[in-house]
């Protein structure tokens, strides 16, 4: 098992290129298996995710190149031979569900183990299931695997969603695209990693109407194309992590390779916490001006709110921030398990149900604390470049799924933080 040593106090401030968005990369990669010649990926990032999901291809029968050093992957699922993603790579990630919908749209026949993920919360597949039912797909669970067939070609259809879902939406549009006739898809996620994915599809050849509003309209075809050097989106989480660096440390973080529509909600949290924040074409600029960030509500919610996979950083920022904060989770009910970890460090948190009231502390101190999922992670990685004393921190296999070339990246705006094998 690897863990981080982190000695506090460190000077943050600096530049850091942006890398893909691990959230659009994984369901463009699945969303593959639906072309019928050679897909070329660019941008993918270099995440222990992204090389499961290359072993699902392998495993599938895929011929693919990969070049994650140049982020780079090209993909020949015309020769899948072999629809099943087996339970030894499926319980490694969540988006392994991703799998399904375009495996029995294509093939007519799908075998997949139930997925992992992140321990966020239960995280049913249901939504998922109930909207390949509704196009035409009959499921059926047998030793933990969903078992997805369809006679023929799916049939479109009008599917409502009564929750926002992002993995929901993947899967009712990657059935849609090849199913006969029209089907109307409604409050769909408007993330912009869903609109990387329609936009991908069309790309392939899909007829994608409505794409980054509440509405799909999509019109099956009979198949589809391959496409040269598609460029998944930066990450935009990823991104606002790096300027949280800034906020929590009175300095001033530039982050280049962006899209700064994407990060609104961040940025206007940011300023209200008292960053300057500076737009500049590809690159956005969190200049603390050497004060001390004051504390900020949140209410996390679907896009175009603030997003869930940046509650825990905002979290840090109020643990060290002047005032009290007050932080709604309202998309998983298990998200505050960097809470107790935080505590560890001196943070003053008071939790009731989905609530928790942060009063900020001038200095947190260093301590031993676990990482229990991919943003709890990276919190308590910037807590203790902040912290007076060493920060010990287990089970960091979770930073790697979703920040690429941590040490890197972290060097580059001042961090040293080192890895080590107990
Ligand atoms: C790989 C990936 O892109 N992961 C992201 C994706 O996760 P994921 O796609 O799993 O998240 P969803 O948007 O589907 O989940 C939203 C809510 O809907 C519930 N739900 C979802 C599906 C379902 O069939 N039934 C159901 O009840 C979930 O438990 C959760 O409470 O979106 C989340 C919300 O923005 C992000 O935090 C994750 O980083
Ligand atoms: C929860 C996350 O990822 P996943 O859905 O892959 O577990 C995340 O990216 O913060």
């Amino acid at each position: 098992m690897e863990h981080f040593i982190i000695h506090g106090k460190q000077i943050i401030g600096g530049e850091i290129s942006i890398g893909g968005a691990k959230n659009a990369a994984l369901p463009i990669f699945f969303a593959s298996i639906l072309a019928n010649a050679e897909v070329e990926l660019a941008n993918i990032p270099n995440l222990t995710d992204i090389r499961y999901t290359c072993d699902i291809f392998v495993n599938f029968g895929a011929k693919l190149s990969i070049d994650l050093d140049s982020n780079k992957v090209s993909l020949q699922p015309q020769h899948i031979s072999n629809p099943v993603v087996p339970y030894e790579l499926a319980s490694k990630m969540r988006a392994s569900i991703w799998a399904l919908a375009p495996l029995v749209a294509k093939f007519g026949t799908a075998k997949v183990s139930l997925p992992g993920g992140c321990a966020i919360g239960s995280r049913p597949v249901d939504m998922h299931l109930e909207a390949l039912k509704k196009l035409g797909v009959k499921i059926e669970f047998a030793e933990g695997y969903v078992i997805a067939t369809s006679e023929g070609r799916l049939k479109g259809a009008n599917i409502f969603f009564d929750k926002v879902s992002v993995g929901a939406t993947v899967s009712a549009v990657c059935a849609a695209v090849l199913a006969q006739g029209v089907s109307r898809i409604e409050n769909v996620a408007m993330e912009p990693e869903v609109v990387d994915l329609c936009n991908f599809l069309v790309a392939l050849g899909a007829k994608i109407d409505g794409i980054g509003t509440k509405v799909l309209t999509i019109t099956g075809v009979e198949s589809l194309g391959g496409v040269a050097n598609y460029r998944i989106i930066p990450d935009r989480i990823e991104c606002g992590t790096y300027l949280i660096a800034a906020a929590i440390s009175k300095s001033k973080v530039t982050c280049h390779n962006i899209i700064p529509e994407h990060l609104e909600a961040t940025l206007s949290k940011l300023e209200e916490a008292g960053a300057k924040i500076t737009v500049s074409g590809s690159s956005v600029t969190c200049d603390m001006e050497g004060k001390r960030a004051k504390a900020v509500n949140i209410v996390t919610a679907p896009y175009p709110g603030v997003a869930t996979d940046m509650q825990a950083q905002f979290t840090l920022l109020n643990t060290v921030a002047e005032g009290v904060g007050i932080v709604t989770e309202t998309i998983f009910e298990n998200r505050f398990m960097h809470v107790p970890e935080l505590q560890r460090m001196g943070a003053k948190i008071t939790q009731s149900g989905n609530t928790i009231h942060v009063q900020g502390v001038e200095e947190l101190s260093g301590a031993h604390v676990k990482a229990t999922d991919l943003r709890a992670s990276i919190s308590l990685v910037l807590a203790g470049c902040i912290a007076q004393g060493t920060t010990h921190v287990d089970e960091i296999y979770h930073i790697d799924r979703g920040y690429e070339f941590i040490e890197e990246r972290m060097k580059s705006i001042g961090c040293i933080i080192t890895r080590e094998r107990a």
